[in-house]
């Protein structure tokens, strides 16, 4: 038997209306330690609505949504174990590729991989001195990837993480998936990319549209 206290994520009858209409129409979801879990489902089915709802970023959810134990909720001390990559982030003015990196380590003290090895991992050596808005959108999502990575974290929730991402990548990226469960991380992703659920032996949780 699982013990609780493995459990990251328990989410009971999660239910949203938005909009008049219900997006969530009761949705159970278990996930342990180590656990890589792929939602899928079809366009409009509540994937990212439902990485919101575990990221605390969305209000008027029903049912109940623990994550380590808590109701997941939008603060600092969330936000140190969890990491979340879903939409584009903002850039900050004036720091380079390699600067963004920086800024991880600086302010949560530690990293789980030194800058240059995360600029090799996700490809971006050669544009370390760029600013983030000069590169492409794969590109960026190379970078905001290695920044989700490059820090601690006990969760990872990634949203269409494959976004803008080219074939060769992809196959990058589930080695990033993995080697993070590997060290004892958890990882939730919204995906439509089979190959990478298979890459990585995510388990799936199919969302049907309410
Ligand atoms: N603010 C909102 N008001 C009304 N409806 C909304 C709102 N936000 C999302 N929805 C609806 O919720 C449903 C689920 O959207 P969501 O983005 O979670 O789907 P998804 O499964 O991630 O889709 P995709 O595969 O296209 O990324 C959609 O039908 C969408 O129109």
């Amino acid at each position: 038997m699982r013990r609780a206290s493995e459990a990251v994520i328990e989410a009971v009858d999660v239910r949203l209306d938005l909009g008049g209409g219900p997006v969530l129409a009761g949705v159970d979801l278990r996930v342990d330690r180590g656990d890589i879990v792929a939602v899928l489902g079809e366009n409009g089915s509540g994937k990212s609505t439902l990485l919101r709802c575990l990221a605390g970023l969305q209000p008027g959810v029903s049912g109940e949504i623990r994550v380590f134990q808590r109701p997941p909720v939008d603060a600092a001390w969330f936000w140190r174990d969890v990491a979340c990559v879903a939409d584009e982030p903002a850039w900050y003015p004036g720091l380079t590729v390699r600067e963004h990196l920086e800024m991880m380590p600086a302010v949560h003290g530690e990293a789980r991989m030194r800058v240059d090895a995360a600029l090799d991992a996700f490809g971006l050596t050669k544009r370390a001195d760029m600013a983030p808005l000069a590169m492409s959108t794969g590109q960026r999502q190379r970078l905001s990837m290695a920044m989700a990575m490059i820090r601690p974290s006990r969760l990872l929730l990634l949203d269409e993480p494959e976004r803008g991402l080219d074939p060769a990548f992809r196959e990058r990226l589930a080695a990033a998936v993995t080697g993070y469960t590997a060290e004892g991380g958890t990882v939730v992703m919204a995906t439509h990319d089979l190959p990478l659920v298979e890459a990585t032996g995510a388990r799936p949780v199919t969302l049907e549209a309410a």
